[in-house]
């Protein structure tokens, strides 16, 4: 499969750790895609929306056949069939994942924008990527600097 990409997963309802490890899963499932490294679980204070629950995060490593579109709709279904419910925009779900790096393409479409335009400011997507792939291009500099003195690291899910 010719593609690598990385997923951001996050989850902060419920049994957050299972959420993670079955959204690992199905993505492992998927004919066309391979999980080939995962990083740790950390757990993480909420940004932006911060009247929530602590998050647990991850960074998956998967290469695939698919299309960066069809690899977002896989990512919405399982993101649906993990119960996601979108009640408030940046609330609490039990589970999220998002699309961070696409081989080394810039996507810039209504429904998909790649490299994740936040993920340079966000500990609890950059601390997970950096343990994963050391040579992730950043190619602009780190947005506010960010907390990561509060970032709690557990193992990692089962692949
Ligand atoms: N720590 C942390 N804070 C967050 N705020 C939002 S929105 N999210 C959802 C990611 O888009 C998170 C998250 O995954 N982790």
């Amino acid at each position: 499969m010719e593609n690598l990409a990385f997923i951001a997963l996050g989850s902060n309802i419920g049994e957050r750790f299972n959420h993670l490890e079955e959204a690992v899963s199905l993505l492992n499932q998927h004919h066309a895609i391979e999980v080939v490294n995962v990083s740790s679980v950390y757990e993480t204070d909420p940004v932006g929306y911060e009247d929530q629950a602590p998050f647990l995060n991850m960074v998956a490593e998967i290469r695939t056949g698919l299309d960066p579109f069809s690899l977002l709709e896989v990512c919405l279904g399982i993101e649906e069939q993990l119960g996601r419910k979108r009640e408030i925009r940046w609330g609490p779900r039990t589970i999220d994942l998002d699309i961070l790096l696409f081989n080394q393409e810039n996507i810039k479409s209504e429904t998909l924008i790649v490299p994740h335009p936040r993920m340079w400011e966000r500990a609890f997507v950059i601390v997970p990527l950096m343990e994963i792939c050391h040579e992730a291009c950043i190619p602009q500099v780190a947005g506010p600097s960010v907390n990561v003195d509060r970032m709690h690291k557990e193992e990692g899910v089962r692949i």
